[in-house]
């Protein structure tokens, strides 16, 4: 009784943070990152369910699985590259390559011949294909595509030719190598190898602007899973299955990102804003923000600083309260979406915000003391901090009107208010039976 009760609780809680746009905001928010490493947790938890479900598995579905990988893969590698995301096209590609090679020569293999020294040599290149792609920079990768082709694919068919061809040559190579390390590479050293690539590369993506562009954690767990369950029937299918499946919700995660989040201040943008609106009725206030004296901040110290403040306001309104949403309305112009009626509620938030803008130092370092890519140091100015300032224009929704529209036009009305009235201040819309136009600091 009192488990159904907390259940009932739970469920409605659930309810709540999902209708207060929470759980939404959450889901949209997340990183190609933080979903790249749910996707490679998820996979390890699934390979350790594998063995169990293996033996349920009919026929028809392993013939079916037999051919998803190379549909899946496929089929990523090209929408990848038309993405322009040449870091994970290759990937995929490479993924591919090791799913052939083990079809082809892996899936049984006879202990001390040359598919094992095959397997081995897999097992120490692959990964490490996969690290380098990750880490290179793309003008070394991509110039003409011309070291990018031979990377991917020179190895695996040296291997392969080596293999069919040369297995004596093959074997000395191996031989050689292994005698140098003082014994044969067993899998825990491609695994401990793989550890290392994948920390590395969580630490390259943690540090780095997170692009979108790699797809190197879930290929270097699939690899793993593989390499250390390679004698399990019918592993390689299944684990490239799942492979090609999460390779594709990154694809469908980063079309997402690209159509409704800005690339300059990472938050939503306007498309996203006119989606949320469609759907909704006529209880919200929606808040119009703009940024004063833009322009003569640009012209006096530069685009690329006018793009930091962008940055830096986009931050700070993301922390409004009241349940509301940011977006990049366009330019300096940003839009906050409450889905509270209580104006007084939305005001008190925007007032926070509007003051904690004010008060950010924000500093200006020397153009010529600024780093390459013209970050700025926070401490490191060579400039008085400067102020920024944002002006506000709120409008109230209501049954009557004739779209959202009309809604925006309002928030604008009273934004150009503001302005007129000496800018970093907050003016309301003037709708009949919503009172009249109200001053707020
Ligand atoms: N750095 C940068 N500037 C932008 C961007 N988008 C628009 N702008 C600039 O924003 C400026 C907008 O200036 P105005 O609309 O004249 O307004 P303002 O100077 O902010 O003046 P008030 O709104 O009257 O306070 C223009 O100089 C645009 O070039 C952007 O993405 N980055």
């Amino acid at each position: 009784m009192s488990a159904v009760r907390v259940n009932g609780g739970l469920l409605r809680a659930l309810a709540l943070a999902y209708a207060s746009g929470w759980d939404k905001g959450a889901r949209e928010t997340m990183s190609h990152r933080q979903l790249q490493i749910g996707l490679a947790l998820f996979m390890l938890v699934f390979a350790t369910l594998l063995p169990d479900w293996q033996t349920r598995v009919g026929i028809g579905v392993a013939w079916l699985l037999a051919y998803l990988p190379w549909i899946l893969l496929g089929a990523a590698a090209i929408t990848a590259y038309i993405y322009d995301l040449k870091k994970f096209s290759l990937m995929v590609v490479l993924c591919l390559a090791v799913y052939a090679i083990f079809r082809n020569h892996l899936m049984v293999m006879e202990p001390g011949s040359t598919d094992q020294l095959l397997f081995w040599e897999v097992c120490l290149l692959a990964p490490l294909l996969i690290y380098l792609y990750d880490q290179l920079p793309d003008h070394w990768l991509f110039d003409g595509y011309f070291l990018a082709i031979p990377l991917a694919l020179a190895p695996c068919g040296l291997l392969l030719l080596a293999h069919q061809y040369f297995p004596e040559l093959e074997r000395q190579a191996l031989e050689a190598v292994v005698g140098g390390l003082g014994g044969d590479p067993a899998p825990w050293v491609a695994l401990l190898l793989i550890l290392l690539y994948c920390a590395l590369c969580a630490l390259t993506q943690y540090r780095n602007q997170d692009k979108g562009d790699s797809a190197a954690l879930v290929c270097l767990v699939a690899l793993a899973l593989l390499f250390a369950n390679h004698e399990i029937h019918g592993f390689a299918p299944l684990v490239f299955t799942y492979l090609g499946l999460a390779l594709w919700i990154l694809l469908l995660f980063h079309g997402f990102q690209v159509v409704y989040f800005d690339p300059l201040t990472e938050i939503r943008n306007r498309r996203r804003l006119d989606a949320m609106l469609r759907g909704r009725g006529g209880r919200y206030q929606l808040a119009m923000v703009d940024v004063d004296h833009f322009k003569r901040f640009n012209d006096t110290f530069g685009h690329d600083v006018g793009d930091e403040v962008l940055r830096m306001v986009a931050q700070r309104l993301s922390r409004v309260g009241a349940g509301g949403v940011v977006f990049r309305y366009g330019g300096e112009e940003f839009t906050i979406l409450f889905p509270s009626a209580d104006r007084s509620s939305c005001l008190a938030a925007l007032a926070e915000v509007r003051m904690a803008i004010a008060a950010y130092p924000f500093r200006i370092r020397a153009r010529e003391s600024r780093g390459r890519i013209g970050r700025l140091t926070p401490g490191g100015s060579d400039l008085p901090p400067q102020t920024i300032t944002v002006s506000i224009g709120l409008a109230q929704a209501a049954p009557s009107d004739g779209g959202p529209e009309e809604v925006i036009r309002r928030a604008d009305t009273a934004l150009y208010q503001a302005k007129e009235e000496g800018r970093n201040c907050i003016r309301t819309d003037t709708k009949a039976g919503r009172g009249i136009r109200r001053k707020v600091a």
